[in-house]
């Protein structure tokens, strides 16, 4: 007899699931390899930025007091006694007028407390010795950049579960982090199931397709910040995906399955959840597409049974397994971040569930602009190449108009949210 499914909001979906969401393991990377990272700790200054007062100009170290009388009918002469540049410290005493050629980046001389820029001054050579005169008085610290001006040593410039981007690596690399504390990617198991099923460099034979639901997956998952672990495609038999689902579960810390999730007579994962043992969390959400999204978990691993369906898979992912993948990662706002935007087509479908619109969202002059990127049905695969966001249409809804302001979440974004949007 046909199973009953009965659908719960999207809310309550991610909020069942959530429970099983857990910080994950670390690992050490070598610095050249953290981009793309999360960390897992708290990036904490070791030390103050700069370490040293030093001359952001190259110029002159002076002591402003000399120069206090100095304009430019009256210049003050200073006697150049010493060169250094950036990586160089000077290591003589600088006297009364007296004067240390200085280049950006270097340490200022003990003594000194002020630096002249080098245009601002004239040379001149007297008896092999060289002088500069200052038409200019300057104010103690003036044209000095102080020690700990940029951060202070104990600041916390980055939290843990901080994305590592070219930034984030800049500081890394300033506090001496050659190996980074990081979030152990997740490995996530992915099986597509079905017969009609080709591997990507097939040709095409009746009634059948192309496997492109292993691939977009795989580059979620690598989205998401976790490691995909492809198990291979298999027929629509029982006994064969019992198996590979089974044996799947000692390789990977989650598992998704891609198709047969639905009601058909080849939708085998509802049996093989039942044959494991396995609990299921949801097998329909008031949503589309991705209404037949199942999540089910044995001994707390998490298997996610997304649709066949491209589009519908796609959402399923970004919904149910980028949070969990980004919690494990240690970040604190794992859900898709959520923004308004203004409608730039109609979209005229009624909206029983709550649906999410694959779109193309732009930025135009101050305002956020969102348009549907294509095709919409939850078979599609072409919305999904130009899909950077999800509009979210509630349900209950009969359409929106052009102009209005529509909720949509970002899909390309690293900022996040915490749940409920
Ligand atoms: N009587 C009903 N029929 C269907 C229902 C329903 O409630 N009652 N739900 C529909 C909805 S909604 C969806 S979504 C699909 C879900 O189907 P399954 O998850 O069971 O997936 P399949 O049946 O295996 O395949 C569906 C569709 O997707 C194509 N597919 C499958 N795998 C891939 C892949 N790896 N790459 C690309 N495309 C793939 C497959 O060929 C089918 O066309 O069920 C509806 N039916
Ligand atoms: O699960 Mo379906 O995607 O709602 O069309
Ligand atoms: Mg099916």
């Amino acid at each position: 007899m046909l199973e009953k499914r009965t659908p719960i909001s999207v809310g309550e979906a991610v909020c069942n699931l959530m429970k099983f969401a857990s910080p994950g393991l670390i690992e050490m990377v070598a610095l050249e390899l953290a981009h793309g990272r999360y960390l897992s700790e708290d990036l904490v200054a070791d030390q103050d930025i700069p370490s040293f007062d030093r001359s952001p100009y190259d110029g002159f170290a002076i002591r402003s007091e000399d120069a206090v009388q100095a304009t430019k009918d009256h210049p003050v002469t200073f006697e150049v006694i010493g060169k250094i540049g950036a990586g160089s410290v000077y290591s003589g005493k600088v006297g009364p007028f007296q004067a240390v050629r200085i280049m950006t980046g270097a340490e200022i001389p003990k003594n000194c407390d002020a630096v002249i820029m080098l245009e601002l001054t004239s040379q001149y050579e007297e008896n092999g010795q060289t002088y500069i005169d200052i038409k200019r008085s300057l104010k103690h610290g003036a044209n000095i950049s102080v020690q700990g001006e940029d951060a202070r040593k104990g600041m916390i410039l980055a939290k843990r579960g901080t994305y590592i981007h070219p930034g984030i690596m800049a500081l890394l690399a300033t506090f001496g982090y050659s190996q980074v504390p990081v979030a152990r990617k997740p490995v996530i198991g992915i099986i597509a199931t079905g017969s009609e099923l080709l591997d990507v460099k097939e040709p095409l034979v009746p009634g059948k397709i192309r496997n492109s639901n292993t691939y977009m997956i795989l580059s979620q998952i690598q989205r998401a910040g976790g490691e995909a672990k492809y198990l291979g495609k298999l027929s629509d038999d029982l006994e064969t995906c019992y198996s590979a689902v089974k044996a799947s579960l000692n390789q990977v810390d989650m598992l998704i399955t891609t198709g047969g999730v639905s009601v058909g007579d080849y939708d085998y994962l509802p049996a093989i959840y039942e044959k494991l043992g396995a609990t299921v969390l949801f097998n329909k959400v008031a949503m589309r597409p991705g209404s037949v999204t199942t999540v089910a978990h044995l001994d707390h691993k998490l298997l996610f049974g997304l649709s066949g369906n491209p589009s519908a898979c796609y959402v399923g992912f970004e919904l149910f397994v980028r949070p969990i993948v980004r919690t494990s990662l240690f970040n604190g706002k794992p859900h898709l971040k959520k923004e308004k935007a203004i409608l730039g087509e109609s979209f005229l479908k009624p909206n029983p569930f709550t649906r999410f619109v694959r779109a193309k969202l732009t930025y135009d002059e101050g305002k956020l602009m969102v348009s549907p990127s294509g095709f919409d049905k939850s078979s599609a695969v072409s919305s999904l190449a130009e899909a950077n966001a999800l509009i979210v249409l509630q349900g209950g809804t009969r359409g929106y108009d052009k102009g209005m302001y529509v909720d949509v979440l970002l899909l390309e974004d690293h900022q996040g949210s915490e749940w409920p949007w």
